[in-house]
């Protein structure tokens, strides 16, 4: 058997490519910076802090700015005695109502072991619990809400909260919320009174074009990258992908990582291009296995219905044959069938998640049609649907049935 040793010839501090990592500088985001702190600025000079609202999509440094900036302006604050400030963060990933976010508030700001409960209370007795809390500590409290979209329409305390002292339910506390979103759709959706008062302050966030991830990743490949381990045009490479898919920061930091990995688990102790090259489909395959997990349970019978189709070697196949797949998969496993129109908007959704790939077919008088097959391994199609349905006899027939032809 193998024992662990340590490999490390690549990386230097690999925590510094990581999700936890806080940068000492934050690069390429001058102007956004500029704007942030002039909507801080009123906590500086002691009035009430305005409530500001981040948004732009996923990896484009919302929240590291915020982390940056909050830090700061907590160090600089303390030059002022009459400012007291204190920073409570929140990500709400996980709550999707407002009870719960004010539940988890309160006990993010009472000491362990005197949390309330997370279900039982009315509103309105949670609410009043953070007000008691809130006015205890005094001075100004800043509340970042991260991924505050998870909220829904149950947005009642991101009225309420902004509007605290004006309702007389703190008197001694100023508070000012810092909202954080990625989702563009979630501003347009909140009451127009929400609006007005998350929204005071806007700040838009865009996707980082290549040369600005090159310097990101510069900046921190220097700290997490042993000297002349990054061999030449990698970090373009990385930050040309990145750029040329979504512009996040973190694809570009994935990248390099996950490339790292390779070259060391492959005892080079440099990173090539090719490294992240294997990188790139590797992190493509993780997060088209993401996505066949999100599936609804018609949407995976559809799915399988493919690879069902693609084991047997009958693909490129057609909406009907699909379909005559696909309710054969919903009898053996006791759902209902929907609709074949259904089922073709289902393969459509496929498609545009790049799982399935569709060829046009033009039949002169009958029309066009659509004919689908996998656009992603087969091994790994399948592995996806064995998790996600639990339909074992039917994958294992698949399995066979692909084995025998060889697949
Ligand atoms: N301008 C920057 N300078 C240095 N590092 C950055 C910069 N922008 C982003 N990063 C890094 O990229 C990663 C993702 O950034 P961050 O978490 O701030 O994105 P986000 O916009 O908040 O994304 P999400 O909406 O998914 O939470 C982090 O590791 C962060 O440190």
């Amino acid at each position: 058997m193998h024992r662990f040793e340590r490999k490390g010839t690549v990386f230097r501090n690999k925590d510094a490519l990581g999700e936890s990592y806080r940068p000492e500088t934050i690069e390429e985001r001058d102007e956004e910076i500029e704007e942030y702190m002039e909507a801080l600025q009123p906590v500086v000079d002691g009035w009430e802090p305005n409530n500001v609202f981040l948004y732009g999509n996923t990896g484009v440094g919302k929240t590291a700015v915020t982390d940056y900036l909050l830090g700061r302006l907590q160090e600089d604050v303390e030059a002022y005695d009459d400012v007291d400030l204190s920073v409570v963060s929140l990500n709400c990933k996980t709550l999707n109502s407002s009870y719960q976010v004010a539940v988890e508030l309160v006990n993010e700001l009472r000491p362990v072991g005197n949390e309330i409960s997370s279900t039982g209370y009315p509103q309105q007795t949670v609410f009043n619990k953070l007000y008691q809390e809130l006015e205890a500590l005094g001075g100004t409290v800043l509340v970042v809400l991260d991924e505050v979209d998870s909220i829904g329409d149950r947005d009642e305390l991101l009225y309420e909260l902004p509007r605290a002292r004006a309702n007389g339910n703190l008197e001694d506390t100023a508070v000012g919320l810092i909202g954080i979103s990625n989702d563009f759709t979630f501003r347009e959706q909140l009451d127009p009174r929400v609006q007005d008062t998350l929204c005071e302050r806007e700040l838009q966030f865009p996707p980082y074009d290549a040369p600005e991830l090159e310097n990101i990743l510069r900046s921190r490949a220097e700290v997490a990258v042993v000297d002349d381990a990054v061999g030449s045009g990698v970090l373009e490479f990385c930050a040309a992908l990145a750029a040329r898919d979504s512009g996040s920061a973190r694809q570009a930091l994935d990248l390099l990582r996950l490339a790292g990995e390779i070259a060391e688990n492959e005892d080079c102790d440099r990173i090539e291009q090719d490294h992240v090259e294997r990188a790139r489909s590797r992190l493509e395959q993780e997060r088209v296995q993401e996505g066949m997990r999100d599936l609804t349970t018609h949407g995976r019978l559809a799915l399988l219905a493919v690879v069902s189709k693609a084991a047997k070697q009958e693909t490129p196949c057609r909406t009907r044959e699909l379909y005559e797949e696909y309710t054969a998969l919903c009898d053996s496993s006791g759902v209902d069938t929907l609709s074949q129109r259904s089922v073709h908007s289902h393969l459509s959704d496929l498609r545009m998640l790049g799982i399935l790939s569709a060829e046009e077919n033009r039949s002169g008088s009958r029309g066009n049609y659509y004919s689908y097959e996998l656009d992603v391994p087969f091994e790994s199609a399948i592995e996806a649907m064995e998790d996600a349905l639990r339909l074992d006899a039917e994958t294992n027939a698949i399995r066979e049935i692909a084995s025998m032809n060889e697949r």
